[in-house]
């Protein structure tokens, strides 16, 4: 039975807690690949963020036909060569994965790389189950970065139809004629935005009234409406069974006017992810669990078992990367300074659909302050009403703040319309370093007539007492 200092779970923000001060340590990474050609360095380089918004770059691009014409430009889109795009996006991700791989492999001299699949049979005690047989491996330490999968719902005939996750969608052969996507959260928007940009007939299909429905509700609302008039949207809809017909997917929904049916080429569901707590057998390491199966972890993403952190979607309440980086950052210094541990900062955490429009927020959303009976005021300023959004002739757009009336603190941003995510940074660190909005708005140079105005203008809307 092997003994390491360390072992890493997971590849993906796993594969950078390891740096020069880890160069005297003897670890273990197992990693099981990811994806449909078993990949390694996680989800977001592979089936996540990156390609994905490589895909979301092509599609605004593929969009400036729609775009020029409001504007006196008459351009022609004849066509996308969707497998030139496919090959072009996964052409500069998998060297970069094959490359970490490598270099795990070969070149980190203090690194045993593990391709197989980890789970617990003890406390600090994984089976490894790789190509040559089965191993177990101990450690001093562990680090548990497994992340999650996506969910798949259980309808009657779905196990008989193809069916696309965040996975598979952005590697098929053929862009389709038509897709149906179900699910109306990040993963749903992102690739509706994607596939109709690029000329595929969307049909989205959600539970809930609204698309986007974790956003503030203005921005929701809003999202709905344009979602509406660029897609089949089908809100209010329970998925009751699944069928194939020929080489169509068939689903039979149930919404407010009855029983209908829907019918494409492809079918992507994007209902959720859960974590790959089950797949590692977390029980069995002495993990406890909190609800929806995450590995619960105190402030230190330190675990219930003394020595054992966990990170990023397995553990964390939010499925994003720049959380599952910070948090990477926490458990590397944890590791390294045992005794002065430091605490996971999720206090102002934001986040962006890269859709058609944009989304970025940070913050309470109104719903959130009125349930939880904080004090608070807003202003919202339209694009239309700064001078770049005007010349942008953008109707559509707008920014969202809510403050405090009494300290003018931030309390929440929402920002839908044109470079949202962009936008929305100088919010994220006033609201970090406890600047307050007529400050903000006043104390600094907006330059002239620049997109941010729209922030400016909104900070000073905001009604202060
Ligand atoms: C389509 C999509 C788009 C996204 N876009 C964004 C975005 O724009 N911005 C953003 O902030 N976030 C985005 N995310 C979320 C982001 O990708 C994740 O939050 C992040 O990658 C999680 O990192 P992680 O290290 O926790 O897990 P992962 O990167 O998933 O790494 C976990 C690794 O563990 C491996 N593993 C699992 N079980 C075992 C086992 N038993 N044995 C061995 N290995 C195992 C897996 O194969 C995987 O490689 C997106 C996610 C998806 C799905
Ligand atoms: N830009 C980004 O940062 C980005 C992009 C993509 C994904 N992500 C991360 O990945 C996570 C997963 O994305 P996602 O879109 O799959 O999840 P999501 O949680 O954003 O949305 C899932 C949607 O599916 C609905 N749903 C759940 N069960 C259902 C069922 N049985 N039938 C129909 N609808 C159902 C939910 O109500 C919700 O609206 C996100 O929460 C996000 O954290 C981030």
């Amino acid at each position: 039975m092997r003994h390491f200092d360390l072992v890493i779970i997971g590849s993906g923000s796993g594969n950078s807690i390891l740096d020069d001060r880890f160069a005297d340590w003897n670890v273990a990474i197992v990693e099981k690949g990811i994806g449909p050609n078993d990949a390694y360095g996680g989800t977001c380089l592979n089936v996540g963020c990156i390609p994905t918004k490589m895909f979301v770059h092509t599609a605004d691009v593929a969009g400036a036909p729609e775009a020029g014409a409001g504007l006196g430009v008459d351009l022609e889109r004849r066509g996308v060569r969707w497998p030139e795009v496919r090959d072009r996006i996964f052409g500069r991700i998998d060297p970069i994965s094959e490359g970490g791989r490598h270099y795990r492999a070969e070149g980190s001299s203090n690194v045993t790389l593990y391709t197989g699949h980890a789970s617990f049979t003890g406390v600090k005690q994984v089976s490894v189950r790789t190509a040559e047989g089965t191993e177990t491996i101990t450690a001093d330490r562990f680090v548990v970065a497994a992340g999650g999968r996506p969910l798949i719902p259980d309808v009657p005939g779905l196990d008989q139809v193809a069916v696309h996750t965040s996975d598979t969608v952005m590697r098929m052969a053929e862009l389709p004629r038509r897709m149906i996507i179900v699910g109306t959260g990040f993963i749903g928007a992102e690739f509706a935005h994607v596939f109709s940009a690029l000329g595929v007939e969307v049909t989205m299909i959600g539970r809930s009234s609204k698309v986007l429905r974790s956003e503030d509700v203005d921005v929701s609302s809003r999202f709905t409406e344009l979602a509406g008039q660029r897609w089949d949207l089908r809100l209010n809809r329970k998925v009751l069974a699944a069928q194939k017909e020929g080489d169509q997917v068939r689903l039979e929904l149930e919404g407010p006017e009855g029983k209908e049916t829907v019918e494409a080429d492809e079918l992507l569901v994007a209902i959720g992810r859960i974590p790959n707590s089950d797949l590692i057998d977390a029980a069995a390491g002495g993990l406890e669990l909190s609800d929806g199966g995450k590995i619960a972890v105190d402030d230190t993403q330190q675990t219930s078992v003394e020595g054992v952190w966990a990170l990023g979607d397995i553990s964390s309440e939010y499925e994003l990367k720049h959380v599952a980086n910070h948090e990477t950052r926490v458990v590397q210094h944890n590791l390294l300074h045992p005794d002065a541990p430091i605490s996971a900062d999720h206090r102002f955490v934001p986040h962006a659909v890269f859709s058609g429009p944009q989304i970025a927020a940070v913050g309470l959303t109104e719903q959130d302050a009125r349930q939880r009976g904080i004090e608070y005021v807003t202003s919202t300023q339209d694009y239309a009403g700064i001078a770049y959004g005007w010349a942008m002739e953008n109707t559509t757009g707008f920014a969202k703040l809510l403050a405090d009336p009494n300290t003018g603190l931030l309390l929440g941003a929402h920002i839908i319309g044109p470079q949202a995510p962009t936008l929305l940074q100088p919010i994220i660190q006033a609201m970090h370093f406890g600047l307050d909005a007529h400050s903000m708005a006043r104390s600094q140079y907006w330059i002239h007539p620049a997109m941010p105005e729209l922030l400016e203008n909104a900070l000073l809307n905001l009604p202060l007492n």
